[in-house]
């Protein structure tokens, strides 16, 4: 099922939330439609909002998440039944949902997959450790994305990409492993894909200004 993307490539994740600069209207869209006039295979966005104006402006496809925070709760990628529905409802070829192993969730997880399949649309399990990742190939996924390596207290903290968890999971799972986090230059891109990466994620080194203009300012500052 998961041959729905033609190739191996690069998707873009363009997600601005609301405290963010480019939050809003249709700039999500246009960022959208500018990665694939340059040959994004896929595009990975938050909110329904988004989903709807990135599938009417391009024709590749979508990766849908919902970012929600629940106070208590540590789990913020898709957390329940409630945002897979409307992940579904505003038409994502995939959802996004966080695989990991806090409060429970690998025991919880099964009914939003099940959902998800039942309704056509595939699943991608963003983990942050080998375990998880086996974790989310039982449980049935489509897709295992490296998303949340460095973003669990127990997972590699690291400045990089997390190359090593990429390479182990390419090792041992059968289904495509997605590399996501923290890539930011080509040469990043680079290594995840030669480390057995099918599909490579960047998301703020194309998407988030503000974080590209700091690391300039950063570099001007230190030098
Ligand atoms: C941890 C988390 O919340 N990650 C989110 C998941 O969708 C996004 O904020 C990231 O931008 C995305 O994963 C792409 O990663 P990067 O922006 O590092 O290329």
């Amino acid at each position: 099922m998961s041959d729905i993307f033609p190739m191996k490539g690069l998707i873009v994740s363009c997600q601005a939330l609301e405290h963010e600069p480019l939050h809003g209207g249709d700039t999500m869209a246009k960022m959208a439609r500018a990665a694939v006039q340059s040959g994004a295979i896929g595009i990975r966005t938050n909110g329904v909002p988004d989903i709807l104006a990135i599938k009417e402006e391009v024709n590749v496809p979508v990766i849908g998440l919902i970012k929600r925070d629940i106070p208590g709760s540590a789990i913020f990628i898709t957390p329940t039944l409630d945002e897979v529905k409307a992940i579904v409802s505003a038409k994502a070829d995939i959802v996004a949902l966080d695989v990991t192993n806090r409060e429970g969730r690998l025991a919880s997880v099964k009914p939003l997959i099940t959902y998800a399949h039942q309704m056509g649309v595939l699943v991608m399990a963003d983990i942050s450790t080998l375990e998880e990742g086996l974790a989310a190939e039982e449980l049935g996924v489509d897709f295992i994305g490296t998303t949340l390596s460095g973003y669990t207290p127990y997972s590699t903290q690291q400045e990089g990409p997390d190359l090593v968890l990429l390479q182990q999971l390419c090792e041992f799972v059968k289904i495509p492993v997605v590399a996501e986090g923290r890539i930011w230059t080509p040469e990043d891109a680079a290594s995840a894909k030669r480390a057995g990466a099918s599909y490579v994620v960047v998301g703020s080194a194309i998407t988030r200004p503000q974080l590209i203009t700091s690391r300039y300012v950063k570099a001007v500052i230190d030098c």
